[in-house]
C-alpha cells in the first residue's frame, strides 16, 4: 500500500482571496500548499482594469510576509465597458493570465458583470487574437430557469454560441457541476478547459438539504445530483488534460451564510489537498492526481510547471481547524463529513 505520494507542487486555478482582513487571514491557507493561484476578481468594486489589478497584485503580496514563493496570478472582471486596448496592455505586460466573464446577477458580487453577450465582442476577439483565456461562471440567470438547469442551459443558449462567433477564443469553464459540463468540455479537442472544485467532487444536493438547510454547502453554482458528482469525479481522476483543479475556496464570515439570505460559497483552501487525496485513492486514482492539481492547468495556460514539489503521507486521520479567525469574523473550514488520512508534509 502506498502511503506517500510525491507530487509537483499544486496550483489553484480559481480562488477567492477577497482584500483587506479577510485576505490576511485566508492567504496563509492557500500559499501553504500552493505555488500559485488564479485569483479572482470579483472584489467590491471589481477589478477590472490593468490598473486595478496590478493594484490588487500589490496587496496580495504584502499580504504574504514570508511566504514569497507564492505568485497571485491576476485576472480581469469583463464588463460590458471593458476597453480591448486595456485588457491587451495588461496580457502583454505578464501581468493578466485571464479575463473573466460573470453574467450579471448569477452570483457573489457579479452586479457589474455582462447583460448583452454582443456588448462584449471587441475584447473577446481582441482575446482570441492574443490568446488571452476567458474564464467563465456558467450560469444563466432568467428567472424561469430552474436553479438546477442553470449551468447546462448556459452551455447551449451562451457557451456554445460565444465560441462559434468567437473562433479561436481560448475558455476555461469554471466550477463545473453537471455531467453536461463534463461532455461539453470533453467535446473539444483544443482551447476549451474546465476547472472542478474541491467540494463538488465530495457534495451533491443531498448534503445542503438533508436534515435541516445547511449554509455552509450552499455555493454556487449549486451542487446538483449524485450522478453528477460522479460524472466529476470520474472526470478529475481520469487524468484528461482538459480537468484542472479550481478551488473556488471563497471565504464568507459565518454571520454572511448563517442567515436568513446566506451567501454562496464553500471555504476549501485548507484541507483540499487532503480531501483531494482521499477521493482520488477512493477510485484507485492517486495515480493521477498530480495531472489534476499540478499539471493540466499550467498545461492550458502556457506556464510552465512548478519545480519545486510536496509530499503527502497517510497516516491517522489528520486534523484541521473548524473555522478560521479573521477580523470579519470566523470562516468556516468546509467539512467533507469523511475522516482525511493524507496530510501534507511541512
Ligand atoms: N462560488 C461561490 O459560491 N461563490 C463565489 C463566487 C463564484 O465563484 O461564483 C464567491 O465569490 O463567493
Ligand atoms: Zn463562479
Ligand atoms: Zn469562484
Amino acid at each position: 500500500m502506498t502511503d506517500t505520494l510525491t507530487i509537483l507542487r499544486p496550483d489553484d486555478w480559481h480562488l477567492h482571496l477577497r482584500d483587506g482582513a479577510m485576505l490576511e487571514a485566508v492567504l496563509p491557507e492557500t500559499a501553504r500548499h500552493f505555488a500559485r493561484a488564479i485569483v479572482m476578481p470579483n472584489l467590491v468594486p471589481p477589478v477590472v482594469t490593468g490598473e486595478d489589478a496590478a493594484a490588487y497584485r500589490e496587496r496580495i503580496l504584502k499580504a504574504n510576509p514570508g511566504r514569497g514563493t507564492f505568485e497571485p496570478l491576476m485576472t480581469l472582471y469583463l464588463t460590458e465597458e471593458t476597453d480591448p486596448e486595456d485588457v491587451a496592455a495588461a496580457h502583454a505586460s505578464g501581468l493578466v493570465k485571464a479575463v473573466k466573464l460573470y453574467p450579471a446577477g448569477a452570483t457573489t458580487n457579479s452586479a457589474s458583470g455582462v447583460r448583452d453577450f454582443d456588448k462584449v465582442r471587441g475584447v473577446l476577439d481582441k482575446m482570441a487574437e492574443i490568446g488571452l483565456p476567458l474564464c467563465v461562471h456558467g450560469e444563466v440567470v432568467a428567472a424561469e430557469v430552474d436553479i438546477f438547469d442553470r449551468e447546462k442551459v448556459f452551455i447551449e443558449t451562451v457557451l456554445d454560441p460565444i465560441r462559434q462567433k468567437t473562433p479561436g477564443l481560448r475558455v476555461v469553464m469554471e466550477h463545473i457541476t453537471t455531467q453536461d459540463g463534463v461532455e461539453y468540455a470533453r467535446s473539444v479537442e483544443t482551447g476549451l478547459g474546465a476547472t472542478i472544485t474541491t467540494h463538488h467532487l465530495v457534495i451533491n444536493r443531498n448534503h445542503i438539504l438533508v436534515g435541516g438547510i445547511r449554509p455552509h454547502y450552499y455555493c454556487l453554482p449549486v451542487a446538483k445530483r449524485e450522478e453528477h458528482r460522479r460524472a466529476l469525479v470520474e472526470a478529475a481522476t481520469s487524468g484528461d488534460r482538459r480537468f484542472f483543479l479550481g478551488t473556488d475556496s471563497a471565504p464568507h464570515p459565518d454571520g454572511a451564510k448563517e442567515s436568513a439570505c446566506g451567501c454562496a460559497g464553500c471555504f476549501t483552501a485548507t484541507n483540499t489537498l487532503s480531501i483531494l487525496a482521499e477521493v482520488f485513492e477512493a477510485e484507485g486514482r492517486l495515480d493521477a492526481l498530480e495531472s489534476f492539481t499540478s499539471r493540466n492547468g499550467p498545461a492550458f495556460y502556457g506556464l510552465p510547471v512548478n519545480e519545486a514539489t510536496i509530499t503527502l503521507r497517510k497516516g491517522a486521520p489528520v486534523s484541521y481547524p473548524a473555522k478560521i479567525e479573521t477580523a470579519d469574523g470566523p470562516v468556516t473550514v468546509f467539512d467533507p463529513q469523511m475522516p482525511l488520512h493524507w496530510s501534507v508534509e511541512a
